[in-house]
């Protein structure tokens, strides 16, 4: 579903934020990213996503390469930043009929899947209020269900559980889970180690820009735990 090859990314001011990653995420799998402050993440995931350009390496999102065949990569990708940046002026059903007109989702369907995730949710009876008067977990949920609502090979999140409160988590989860069940994937980074031992089918553990761990979950944890290899891999000097 993602094959990122020889990926590599440096900023304008010459930071090296991501050196020859690859990594292949297949389909109905959940892939978590996992690194310290820093340590390339975001910058993945952006080029990932599309929203960034970059040096080196290539990014295959269901078939279709991200720089020559962007829209239909694109069309696959469901992306949410750390912090989504909504459009305060537009109520929550018009910013996710806006995204359902954008990524032409037919009226039927898209009423029943903003009905399913909206009550899930419960922010069916704010959807009628202005996003500017959302509160910050009400915004993420929001934005949670504009990328569900699409349905997308591939979702993308940046730190998606900061901020959520326990039941949305959960219900996260779930609604991945049922994602996979239907062939996607998802690709998410993630300072909460414990979630993502109990969730990731594979972990990455980036450092410094450098890939230092790659495996199962199962595979990479073994007796001990995410926790400790993270803290022992940090502490080592590795990369
Ligand atoms: N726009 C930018 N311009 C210059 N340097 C940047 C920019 N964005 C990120 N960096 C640098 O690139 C490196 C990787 O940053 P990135 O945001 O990808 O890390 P991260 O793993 O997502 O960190 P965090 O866990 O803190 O979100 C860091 O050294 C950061 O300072």
């Amino acid at each position: 579903m993602l094959r990122i090859e020889h990926f590599s990314k440096t900023y304008s001011k010459g930071v090296k934020a991501v050196d020859d990653l690859s990594l292949h995420i297949a389909p109905g799998e959940i892939f978590g990213f996992i690194g310290h402050n820093g340590a390339g993440k975001t910058t993945t995931l952006r080029a990932v996503a599309g929203v960034m350009d970059f040096d080196q390496g290539t990014i295959i999102i269901d078939g279709h390469d991200i720089r020559t065949d962007t829209l239909a990569a694109k069309k696959a990708t469901a992306f949410l930043p750390d912090n989504p940046d909504l459009y305060d002026f537009l109520t929550g059903i018009q910013f996710l009929n806006f995204i359902g007109d954008i990524y032409q989702i037919p009226g039927d369907a898209r009423r029943n899947l903003i009905e399913k995730y909206a009550g899930a949710f419960q922010l069916t009876g704010n959807l009628g209020s202005p996003i500017g008067s959302y509160s910050h977990g009400m915004k993420q949920k929001l934005a949670l269900i504009s990328a569900l609502i699409r349905r997308p090979r591939l979702l993308l999140l940046d730190e998606p559980f900061v901020g959520l409160d326990p039941t949305a988590a959960h219900l996260l989860k779930q609604f991945w889970a049922e994602l996979c069940q239907e062939g996607g994937s998802v690709f998410f980074s993630t300072h909460v180690l414990e979630v993502a031992e109990k969730l990731c089918h594979r972990i990455a553990i980036i450092k410094q820009g450098r890939l230092i761990r790659m495996g199962s979950t199962a595979e990479l944890v073994g007796d001990s735990t995410l926790e400790d290899l993270f803290l022992e891999l940090e502490g080592d000097g590795h990369g």
